[in-house]
């Protein structure tokens, strides 16, 4: 997305720019993505051509009102739901081509999600919904007790580990949501609303927790908001509007001082 609405002086230019010199692809490139749903006779395009790219290590918000088209890319982006046109690369590959095993395998490979309603089992522990995922993810590697070590104490649920869900807050809840899904080293989080439950204060800290664990750990996340305050965490913020991109803008990196009450 950079390329056509960013400037080369801005850090995301200048990472297209050095990206282009050295011939790497970005971790995520939107193509024309199109996606209708019909029922019956009655078709609603969800997404019409939309096109971006994301840099590795970016973190970008994408705002917009109600029905926009904000959860379908979500899910077109999560490889959960296929576009009707146009193309989804992730590291190069095209997603869209691939058949569904294979995109399955790619998506526990790379991709980690926070969703607002948390999903967390109920009935195991917060630590026990951690290691699941990283079970479900099947990296081959073993589970990374120093990387849940530096994630509950980044995110501060250290203490709260062999709770059940129902024994934690909400912004506690989330906060085990987003170490479930960072634990697998995922190159990309997707995160819809992830603070869409939350009051104020807890909003506040987990977005300040994605946003510095996600710098620490060098991870892509894709982030749907409604508020455009938070959304200005992000590197970039991605308007949507009648299923377009309607514009692309820095946003600050941090939450604006207004939200730190
Ligand atoms: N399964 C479906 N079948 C038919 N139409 C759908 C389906 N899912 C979404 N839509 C329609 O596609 C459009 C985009 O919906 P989408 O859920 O992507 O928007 P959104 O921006 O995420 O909205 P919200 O912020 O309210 O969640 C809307 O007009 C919606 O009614």
């Amino acid at each position: 997305m950079g390329r056509s609405t960013g400037s080369r002086t801005t850090a995301f230019g200048r990472r297209a720019a050095a990206r282009d010199t050295l011939g790497l692809v970005p971790i995520i490139s939107a193509q024309h993505l199109g996606k209708t749903y019909r029922s019956g006779k009655l078709e609603v395009p969800a997404l019409r051509d939309v096109t971006f790219d994301v840099e590795a290590g970016e973190f970008v918000s994408i705002v917009g009102p109600s029905g926009s088209g904000k959860s379908t890319l979500f899910y077109i982006l999560g490889g959960l739901t296929s576009p009707t046109s146009g193309s989804l690369l992730i590291k190069g590959q095209d997603f869209s081509r691939l058949s569904d095993g294979e995109r399955t395998k790619l998506r526990r490979a790379h991709i980690g999600f926070v969703f607002q309603r948390f999903n967390l089992l109920p009935t195991i522990s917060a630590r026990a919904n951690i290691e699941l995922a990283h079970d479900i993810a099947e990296t081959g590697r073993p589970f990374d007790e120093a990387l849940l070590s530096k994630l509950s104490e980044m995110l501060g649920i250290d203490g709260r580990l062999q709770h059940r869900p129902n024994e934690l807050s909400g912004g506690e809840q989330q906060r085990v949501a987003i170490a479930r899904a960072l634990i697998t080293r995922p190159a990309i989080v997707l995160a819809d609303e992830p603070t869409g439950n939350l009051d104020t204060r807890n909003s506040d800290a987990v977005l300040s927790m994605l946003r510095e664990s996600s710098r620490e750990l060098n991870q892509t996340v894709l982030m749907i908001t409604h508020n455009p305050e938070a959304a200005q965490i992000a590197d970039r913020i991605l308007h949507i509007r009648d299923g377009r991109v309607l514009r692309i803008e820095q946003g600050m990196g941090r939450l604006p001082e207004t939200m730190l009450l």
